[in-house]
């Protein structure tokens, strides 16, 4: 049995994992330029004018080759810090469709939350020398989006 074979082939095989963190949040689903009549009959109750909130969860899923001498892809104490950072803090306990930067001018959907989400979160993990590979957000337990980017 050649081990030494075994060895490179566990170091260089592409290796997945995964934050979960959690916020809350409010919006509503609507378009400035059409009048509450022609919101309510496309978004329905997501529409109400003043509001509604949801606990969304959203996993981050990081791949790359672990460092042979740490063993990580990426530390996941880094990793925390930067989702935190990038998005948790400016999304937690905030209103999306007036408090947060990145949303500005965009749809609060789910859809548009997980696209920004990731691309606030792509350069600044390539910078820890692992890839973003995925964005898994729930709206509620029923709706959740995947984005691969
Ligand atoms: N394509 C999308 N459709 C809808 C989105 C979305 O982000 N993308 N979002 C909404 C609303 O935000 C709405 O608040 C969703 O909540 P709800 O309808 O209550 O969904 P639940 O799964 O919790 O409830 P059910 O009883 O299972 O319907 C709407 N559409
Ligand atoms: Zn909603």
């Amino acid at each position: 049995m050649d081990y030494g074979h075994q060895f490179f082939y566990d170091i260089c095989a592409m290796i997945y994992i995964t934050r979960k963190e959690h916020f809350n949040a409010a919006h509503k689903l609507f378009r400035e330029e059409w009048s509450n009549d022609k919101n309510a009959e496309m978004f329905g109750k997501c529409s109400n004018p003043n509001w509604h909130g949801h606990n969304y969860d959203l996993f981050v899923t990081v791949k790359g080759e672990v460092n042979p001498e740490t063993g990580f892809v990426i530390d996941l104490k880094d990793l925390k810090q930067i989702i935190n950072s990038r998005v948790i803090d400016k999304l937690d306990h905030k209103n999306i469709n007036l408090d947060v930067d990145f949303m500005k001018g965009k749809m609060a959907s789910t859809e548009m939350l997980a696209m920004e989400i990731f691309n606030q979160l792509k350069g600044e993990i390539e910078s820890k020398g692992a890839a973003l590979h995925s964005i898994k957000l729930f709206e509620t337990e029923n709706n959740f989006v995947e984005y691969f980017g």
